[in-house]
């Protein structure tokens, strides 16, 4: 069963087509970054997902069934994540959060639900940040935190939505392969959100670009060279591989973001 399947599913928010008859299909245990530049639909896919975007036409599916809301299946880190260290809360009251907004805070978990805190917060190597305020918690430690929330439930299918902003090179590759070694050892597909391919590079199963409301998928080499991203952005791409590093470039500059400036 694959873990995603889009067909001919077009997308629109009022009269802004946003995806335009895109078809593709995630097999599960794909780890699969979700490339494109600002505004391109990254998040509305993920939203179109988790069923909180509905599609204008065609068919999503997930994990084989139509997207609902609430689905117990996906593990999901928003992108907006600005308000999580004002919200006075300790790691672990973070992560115990993910059983419902009614419980933040809650002082009387259940036996279970304090023990899935406790897998997923171990699971991320973040067991020492369980009493720790998140408002004194370095970026990358507050996205393990964030990681193990969308764990809490033993998701089949993990969306992050740009786990990386705002982290230096070694904590991207850090929390890169943190989550590449825990899909693989769950066995489970994610769709992993970024502005630039090169932090992923070493994780990558696939790629997903999105552009001009349309998408290029497949492996690294298949998408990313200058016929396929030319066609998909219909402007002349020039793509340079340098030490191992991968630049995309149109005519009139660096198409993808290098800079990380979004606060977390
Ligand atoms: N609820 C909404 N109503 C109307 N337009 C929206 C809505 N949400 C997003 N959009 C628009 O849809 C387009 C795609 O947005 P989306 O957030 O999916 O892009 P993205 O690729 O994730 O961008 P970024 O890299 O900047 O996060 C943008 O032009 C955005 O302004």
């Amino acid at each position: 069963m694959n873990a995603v399947d889009f067909d001919r599913v077009s997308i629109t928010y009022g009269r802004r087509r946003i995806l335009s008859d895109v078809s593709f299909s995630i097999p599960q245990g794909k780890f699969v970054g979700v490339l494109g530049p600002n505004g391109a639909g990254k998040s509305t896919l993920m939203r179109a997902v988790l069923g909180l975007v509905p599609p204008t036409g065609g068919r999503i599916g997930v994990l084989g069934e139509a997207p609902r809301r609430g689905n117990p299946a996906i593990g999901y880190m928003p992108q907006s994540r600005r308000g999580v260290a004002q919200l006075g809360l300790s790691g672990f009251e973070l992560v115990l959060g993910a059983f419902g907004g009614t419980r933040w805070g809650w002082p009387f978990p259940s036996r279970a639900e304090k023990a899935a805190v406790w897998a997923a917060l171990e699971r991320v190597g973040a067991a020492g940040l369980a009493k720790r305020p998140v408002g004194e918690l370095s970026g990358g430690e507050r996205q393990r935190l964030l990681i193990a929330q969308a764990l809490i439930g033993e998701p089949k299918l993990l969306l992050l939505d740009e786990p990386l902003v705002s982290l230096d090179p070694s904590h991207q590759r850090a929390i890169v392969e943190l989550t590449r070694d825990i899909a693989a050892e769950l066995g489970i597909a994610v769709l992993f959100c970024a502005h630039e391919i090169n932090p992923l590079l070493r994780a990558l199963d696939m790629v997903l670009y999105l552009g001009n409301g349309r998408a290029a998928v497949g492996t690294v080499d298949a998408v990313v060279n200058r016929h396929v991203l030319s066609d998909l952005y219909r402007t002349p791409i020039h793509v340079a591989r340098v030490n191992g590093r991968i630049f995309v470039m149109a005519e009139d500059g660096e198409l993808e973001s290098h800079a990380h400036d979004h606060d977390v």
